[in-house]
């Protein structure tokens, strides 16, 4: 893979790419919406800047739904045969819906390996509130779920969520930084078993487990992961 090519399978799942000058303002553009989204929740501020507001959203919406949008096949199937660019691997993993930097939804959640672990961290504000002061349980769920899969970056082999069980130990509080780790359990043929938690000041929240099927061939340990 030369320099300006991106290789799907070989990409980091759910990691930065290196923006360029397209993506930085797109990066700034998300964060100040992100901004926006959190405050709005609850804001005191009297009726007439809330009319205020939501008339310069809509004239904003319409200018935005006026542009079109860039197809997202071609550009997975240059990823997937391994001639992406730069700005293919940008379009696709920076509106990750949580760890896109260019994705106004997302919080966002960052996650790197360590070793044979991956790990993350988030802080999510009221906009993601199930049980009052707590992150939705369906949020937690989603935010495992991207966690989990990333354990595919120390394996061949790339596929789907087919199973995840969760137990909820203890709510995961909003505003304080979440902690996250996943494990590979084990691999059989095209299954990888894989382990997730949550901690929150050294507490334990969330206990998960989960099953990926690889979409085409048995997951197999990369060089220097997995048992030695
Ligand atoms: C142009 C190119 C673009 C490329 C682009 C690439 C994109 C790169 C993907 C990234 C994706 C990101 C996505 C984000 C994370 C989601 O959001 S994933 C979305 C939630 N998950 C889904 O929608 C999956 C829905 N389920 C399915 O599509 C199919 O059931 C599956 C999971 C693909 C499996 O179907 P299948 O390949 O026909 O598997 P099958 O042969 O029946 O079974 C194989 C083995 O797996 C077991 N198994 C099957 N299903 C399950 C299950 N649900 N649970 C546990 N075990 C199962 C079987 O028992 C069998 O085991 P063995 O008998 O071999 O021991």
């Amino acid at each position: 893979m030369s320099e300006s090519e991106y290789d799907l399978q070989q990409l980091p799942q759910s990691e930065p790419v290196a923006a360029n000058p397209e993506y930085r303002e797109r990066r700034r553009l998300a964060a100040a919406l992100r901004r926006i989204i959190d405050r709005l929740v609850r804001v005191e501020a009297p009726q007439q800047k809330l009319t205020q507001w939501a008339d310069q959203a809509e004239q904003w919406a319409d200018d935005v739904a006026s542009h079109p949008r860039r197809q997202q096949q071609p550009l997975l199937m240059r990823l997937w045969t391994g001639k992406g660019s730069q700005q293919d691997a940008l379009d696709m993993g920076d509106h990750d819906i949580m760890t896109g930097l260019s994705a106004a939804m997302a919080p966002p959640l960052e996650l790197w390996l360590d070793g044979d672990v991956v790990r993350g961290r988030a802080t999510l504000g009221p906009a993601w509130q199930g049980p009052p002061g707590r992150v939705h349980g369906g949020v937690v769920a989603l935010m495992l779920d991207i966690l989990m899969a990333k354990c595919q970056d120390l394996v061949h082999g790339l596929g789907m969520t087919g199973t995840l069980n969760i137990r909820y130990q203890a709510g995961t509080p909003l505003r304080k930084e979440v902690l996250m780790e996943a494990r590979i359990q084990r691999i059989e043929g095209r299954k990888m078993f894989v382990e997730g938690r949550f901690f929150v000041d050294g507490e334990q929240t969330v206990l998960a487990e989960g099953i990926w099927i690889s979409m085409q061939e048995p997951y197999r340990w990369r060089d220097g992961h997995g048992p030695q």
